[in-house]
């Protein structure tokens, strides 16, 4: 073994340590030991050719250098999937999340073509007629046309009834007239847009017969497909340097009375004849949000897997790393033994397993929702926008506070760019404000709650998600405190239902003392953020339960312990982080709290020897981990030094700007 593919000894270690069966794992967190396989072989495929093709990484180069590369290495990859992956999977896999993850080994920071399959192909899926989507899907597909979602404005973003953009149907050409008419107007944001984008889905006001009908989607060329030079009446560019997203050239984008074809408004949902008459969507009024919720869906697989990637580089890390000692003289432990370490880590290996499995059972929910509609049927719409809008919300801020634990838990080195811990920071920290702020969907939730209790208070059966508002008017005082599993979960619902219920009155209170509906609301606003997290936090919890029992019925034994220990330490972690609720709502004493805090430190040193086995079950290649602290062979401190040989700083003794500015300074007399 040459010193390159050495492994290091303490990671050797204690993966003769783990003692249960690591693929059984992959394959539970995969959904399935084919799935495992499907994705080997697509990484494979994908990645054998050398994925990571930059001589110079990418975060030395300027902004042009590193647009230019993102651009080059996504026409690589897009290259491999559409010659050799997409024989495998099938084009209708195209935006699948394996793909999703075998393009990380291509970028560090975003592929500028990362909006084009997220959402402008979804847009095009779930917004256009079969017949538009015979036209427009196969070119996307074939990326003969590529898009981007521009959505928000430099002036709003979360209030998409306050857009700005017109769509003026003229039926004299059966053209629409797309208009920024103020400078707020201006499309902000929409990733891929700024640079690479010919095409985009646009959404504004349409305008016909005189009447405003609310905002609609519409495909838009914007660049010409020969020379890439902007159509006339488009003024399209980058919007600048920002915190991460840096080589997705997000754009702005503005129209001088553009005017495109009448069927280039997506009509799945709502129409526009050729004489102007507008047809309303017959089913609910906001099937035109479709895209964004579809993507909420997918981001809560997103929010797991980046958390995976930064836990498994952050407990590799420190089975490597040594410091301190624990008495005078003794050899300097690996700071994996410290329990505060494992304190900060094992949560993250938890909440990737919980996450991961929540975002596949929210999967299912939403493709049960789509059938339904396909059928006519919008009675679950609610309850998936509610369920989709706040697992985004805790799931997105949920990782982004690990990430950053995680990167904390590497000491100084986790601030080096090499590790991948502040890229992957930076991407997961803007997935709590895209696609709907933190804030904002919580509030959507909370809306969906608070009718969802009117209901169960009128003696209504309510759906399952919040079945537990049911059992809340069939119940007398405090839920008993039971630290059993579903114990744990059902005190967490009496804690949401409790919290609903409190809002229900501070807005029915301050109703009656006078303020109107929209006061009494906006006054509870804080308490409803609160009361939908809670909900969000009861759905984890017992999602995340529900499912380990489902899935490890016929896991071997040491499997099961190992993923039991790892959901009950997800339950008593938030048993504890939540004792002020618990005293609340439920009659749990200080001597139960002393047991849990027991109970949780007893978890930690039962996960310890398992954890580099844990991280290893994610089962994620080093070209996409793209750490030099969490490669599988632990060669960290070689690989920072590897690392050094590529700073351009480096390339010369003594830099230039020694004879130009330091010597005539220090040369200079005072
Ligand atoms: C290589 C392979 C790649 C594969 C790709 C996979 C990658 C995946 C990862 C990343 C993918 C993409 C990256 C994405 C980048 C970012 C893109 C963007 O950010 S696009 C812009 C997104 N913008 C937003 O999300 C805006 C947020 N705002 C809103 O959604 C809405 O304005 C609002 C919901 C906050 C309010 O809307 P409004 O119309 O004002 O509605 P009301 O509040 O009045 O509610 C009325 C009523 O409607 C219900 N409602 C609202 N929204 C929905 C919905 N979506 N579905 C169903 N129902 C909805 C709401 O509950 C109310 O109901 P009531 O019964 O009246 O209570
Ligand atoms: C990296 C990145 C990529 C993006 N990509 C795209 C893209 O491809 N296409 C696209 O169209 N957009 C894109 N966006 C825009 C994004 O969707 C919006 O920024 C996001 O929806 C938040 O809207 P906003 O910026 O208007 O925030 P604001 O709504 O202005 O939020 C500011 C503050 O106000 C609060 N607030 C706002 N409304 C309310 C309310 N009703 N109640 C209580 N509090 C409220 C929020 O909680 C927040 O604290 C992107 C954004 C980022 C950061």
């Amino acid at each position: 073994m040459t010193s390159k593919n050495k492994i290091n000894e303490d990671l050797a270690n204690e993966r003769r340590k783990c003692n249960f069966n690591i693929e059984e794992v992959t394959y539970i967190l995969d959904g399935g030991k084919e799935k495992t396989l499907q994705r080997k072989k697509i990484e494979d495929v994908a990645l054998n050719g050398g994925a990571s093709v930059d001589d110079i990484p990418e975060e030395y180069l300027s902004a042009r250098e590193r647009y230019e590369n993102a651009i080059r290495k996504s026409c690589i990859y897009t290259n491999i999937v559409k010659n050799e992956v997409l024989e495998i999977t099938g084009i209708e896999n195209y935006g699948s999340p394996v793909l999703r993850r075998t393009g990380d080994a291509f970028f560090k920071d975003i592929s500028p073509f990362m909006l084009h399959l997220g959402m402008f192909v979804p847009s095009i899926i779930g917004q256009c007629t079969a017949e538009q989507q015979a036209t427009w899907l196969p070119r996307a597909l074939d990326m003969k046309i590529i898009g981007a979602y521009a959505q928000t404005e430099l002036g709003h973003g979360t209030f998409i009834r306050g857009l700005e953009t017109t769509a003026t149907y003229d039926p004299e050409t059966e053209e629409f007239v797309l208009h920024s008419p103020t400078i707020t107007s201006y499309k902000w944001w929409a990733g891929g847009l700024g640079r690479t984008a010919n095409h985009c889905t646009v959404v504004a006001q349409l305008y016909t017969q005189g009447k405003c009908h609310g905002t609609h989607l519409f495909i838009v060329q914007i660049r010409d497909l020969e020379t890439h030079m902007p159509l006339p009446g488009v003024k399209v560019g980058e919007i600048g340097p920002r915190m991460g997203f840096n080589t997705a050239d997000n754009g702005f984008l503005g129209f001088n009375n553009y005017r495109i074809p009448r069927m280039n408004m997506m009509m799945k949902n709502a129409q526009v004849l050729k004489d102007g008459t507008y047809v309303k969507a017959a089913r609910h009024g906001k099937l035109t949000y479709g895209t964004m919720v579809f993507v909420r869906v997918t981001l809560v697989g997103e929010a797991s897997f980046n958390l995976a990637k930064a836990v498994t580089i952050a407990v590799r890390y420190s089975a490597v790393r040594r410091q301190s000692e624990l008495r005078p003289g003794s050899i300097e432990p690996q700071i994996l033994d410290y329990p505060t370490q494992q304190h900060k880590l094992f949560i993250c290996i938890a909440t990737a397993h919980a996450f991961q499995l929540t975002a596949s059972w929210l999967w299912n929910t939403f493709t049960a929702v789509q059938a339904e509609m396909k059928k006519g049927n919008v009675d679950t719409l609610p309850e998936l926008h509610a369920l989709s809008s706040c697992l985004k919300a805790l799931s997105t801020s949920d990782a982004t506070a690990y990430i950053e634990q995680c990167r904390f838990a590497c000491g100084g080195h986790g601030y080096m760019l090499s590790s991948n811990l502040p890229f992957l920071y930076a991407f997961v920290v803007a997935t709590r404000t895209y696609e709907g702020d933190y804030t904002v969907l919580l509030l959507q939730t909370a809306r969906f709650l608070v009718k969802a209790w009117e209901q169960a208070e009128s003696g209504k059966v309510v759906t399952p998600t919040v079945a537990y508002l049911n059992r809340h008017f069939t119940t007398n005082g405090k839920m008993i405190w039971d630290n059993s599993p579903e114990g744990i979960i059902r005190v967490f619902q009496s804690v949401a239902a409790g919290k609903i219920s409190l809002c229900v009155r501070s807005i029915r209170n301050r109703i009656t003392s006078g303020m109107d509906h929209e006061d009494a609301w906006l006054m509870t606003t804080v308490q409803l953020v609160n009361a939908a997290e809670a909900h969000c936090r009861s759905v984890i919890l017992h999602t995340y339960w529900n499912e380990i029992v489902r899935l490890t019925k016929h896991s071997s034994d040491n499997v099961k312990t190992v993923l039991n220990q790892l959901v009950m330490l997800y339950l008593t972690y938030w048993a504890l982080e939540r004792t002020g609720d618990l005293l609340r709502y439920s009659t749990i004493s200080e001597n139960d709290i002393d047991l849990l805090q027991r109970q949780y430190e007893e978890l930690l040193v039962k996960i310890r020897p398992n954890a580099v086995g844990l991280v290893d079950a994610f089962d994620i290649r080093d070209e996409i981990l793209q750490s030099t602290l969490g490669s599988y062979d632990g060669r960290v401190y070689e690989r920072l030094m590897e690392e050094v040989q590529k700073n351009p700083l480096n390339k010369e003794p003594v830099d230039p700007s020694f004879h130009k500015y330091l010597k005539p300074l220090m040369k200079s007399k005072i």
